[in-house]
């Protein structure tokens, strides 16, 4: 499968993504103990995305929870997908490969890349290093995404909310 080509008006290389919603637990500003991952476009169709492993996120002393880090890979990977081709996405499959203990303190660099597309199916994959985007891997995830138009969240979520989503996105290919 081929990876697909991202939207031509996806952002540039070196272009930081916003929060794609402000009470996101992976990316948002206003959830106190989210994970606040930032991302940004890289080269060759790539986004980076960090995350601060903090005291909050370990499953055993002194390491990051598993699930909690396979959160942040689903984050991470969903950003890329919905910005890179600049349609809403949600999860409907995600695996990790956990490689290397992740110590609190520790900053993981997340690189996403595309995969394939086929029809309303994305396939994406991600590379986490520890302490640089060239640094020891340690989580390694792959997800398949499905594109869902708005009337996923007004049927499933909160109308009231998704007006936040909706002018932070009005320029993508939503299909109401
Ligand atoms: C104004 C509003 C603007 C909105 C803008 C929004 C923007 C922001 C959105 C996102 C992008 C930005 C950033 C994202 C960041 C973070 C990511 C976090 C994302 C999440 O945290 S999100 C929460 C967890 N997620 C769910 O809450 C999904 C629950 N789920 C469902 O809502 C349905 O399950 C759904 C919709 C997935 C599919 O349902 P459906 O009825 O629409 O379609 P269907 O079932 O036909 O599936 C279509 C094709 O996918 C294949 N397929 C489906 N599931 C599969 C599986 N598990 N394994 C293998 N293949 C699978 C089928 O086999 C078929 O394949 P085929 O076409 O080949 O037959």
């Amino acid at each position: 499968m081929e990876p697909p080509s991202p939207h031509p008006d996806a952002p540039a290389p070196g272009q930081p993504l916003d929060a794609h919603y402000s009470h996101c637990f992976g990316c948002g500003d206003e959830v106190e103990s989210g994970l606040r991952i930032r991302s940004t476009v890289g080269e060759h169709h790539v986004v980076v995305s960090t995350f601060t492993v903090t005291k909050d996120h370990q499953g055993a002393p002194g390491l990051a929870h598993g699930g909690l880090l396979t959160c942040a890979f689903d984050e991470a990977l969903g950003t890329a997908a919905g910005n890179l081709l600049r349609v809403p996405v949600v999860t409907a499959k995600l695996e990790t490969d956990f490689r290397r203990p992740v110590p609190v303190g520790s900053t993981l660099y997340i690189t996403t890349k595309l995969c394939g597309r086929a029809g309303r199916k994305v396939y994406t994959s991600a590379e986490g290093r520890l302490d640089a985007a060239d640094g020891p891997l340690a989580v390694e995830a792959r997800a398949l995404f499905v594109t869902v138009g708005v009337e996923h969240f007004l049927e499933h979520g909160d109308p009231e909310q998704l007006k936040e989503l909706g002018e932070r996105h009005s320029d993508w290919d939503v299909n109401p």
